[in-house]
């Protein structure tokens, strides 16, 4: 099986394409498997590359725990950018279906190669029972929650994947490896959940770091980066137009109104190709 490794922002996954091999059986156990950073490739999960009847190509991506998940902020933009580079819809506009629907991307091209893409991102769901999650209201706007004695306020947004935006004071020291995987696994999101937390720097700016449904602590989380910019205008706390500074890097946010997409703007890098075992 021929894989090449991608991040965007360091939030890194294997790529496999089937426009020229077939796919690979029991995609969740590949998954498992290559992302391992010591038995594996190593990445934070798989992302798979197909035909599509509707857009230049499908994506599928899976977490390190091998559950699949609906969307993926900063691979999709990896996925535009391996379309174009290699050949399979080299235009600087380019469509892909996702979980989420056909999304639109923007290339910015330099020698040939994608180096930042623009996606848009379409609507945020805001109804509690599409997100999914039983926290009061529609959608829960600093819903105040109680974990392990500590009040926490938490506001759902769903990108087509599920996320919980918790804003602190300092989140450079905050405990993401203790808070995230007791808000990922807590009885109000059936589905599980993204966790972000936020620190507002100024109206135009947030720091974030993430704890990814299924794959734990990662360097970046795209549509986490968008729901944080949906939370930020819901509860007043940031504008329309943001930077989010993620561990990986900066992404650039945009939700011009309601009702509309959302759109984030950011780099995505080719690491290196190899071959798997069979
Ligand atoms: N890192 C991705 C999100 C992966 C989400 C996945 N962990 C899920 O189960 O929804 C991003 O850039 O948007």
């Amino acid at each position: 099986m021929k894989f090449t490794k991608m991040h965007g922002l360091g939030n890194d996954y294997v790529y496999v394409s089937t426009f020229d091999q077939k796919e690979p059986a029991d995609l969740g156990a590949l998954a498992i498997a290559v992302s391992d950073r010591h038995f594996g490739i190593g990445s934070d999960g798989l992302i798979m590359i197909t035909p599509s009847e509707r857009a230049d190509a499908r994506m599928r991506m899976f977490n390190t725990d091998g559950t699949e998940g609906e969307m993926c902020g900063n691979g999709v933009r990896c996925v535009a950018k391996y379309v174009h580079d290699h050949g399979i819809a080299p235009r600087p506009r380019v469509t892909i279906e996702t979980g989420r629907g056909v999304l639109t991307l923007d290339l910015e091209v330099e020698g040939g190669k994608a180096r930042r893409v623009r996606v848009d991102m379409q609507t945020p769901i805001l109804q509690a029972a599409k997100i999914p999650t039983t926290l009061p209201g529609e959608p829960p706007i600093d819903a105040p929650l109680t974990i392990e004695g500590h009040p926490l306020g938490v506001t759902a947004v769903s990108m087509g994947n599920p996320h919980a935006v918790v804003y602190v004071d300092d989140v450079t020291r905050f405990p993401v490896e203790r808070f995230g995987p007791l808000l990922e696994n807590h009885v109000t999101f059936p589905k599980r959940v993204n966790v972000h937390f936020a620190e507002v720097v100024g109206p135009g700016e947030v720091r974030m770091r993430t704890w990814e449904r299924g794959s734990g602590i990662t360097l970046a989380c795209g549509t986490g980066a968008c729901a944080v910019c949906v939370a930020g205008i819901l509860t007043g706390r940031t504008g329309r137009k943001i930077i989010a500074h993620l561990p990986g890097g900066d992404l650039e946010l945009e939700w011009p109104g309601d009702g509309q997409s959302v759109f984030m703007t950011g780099p995505a890098t080719e690491v290196f190709s190899g071959e798997w075992p069979d």
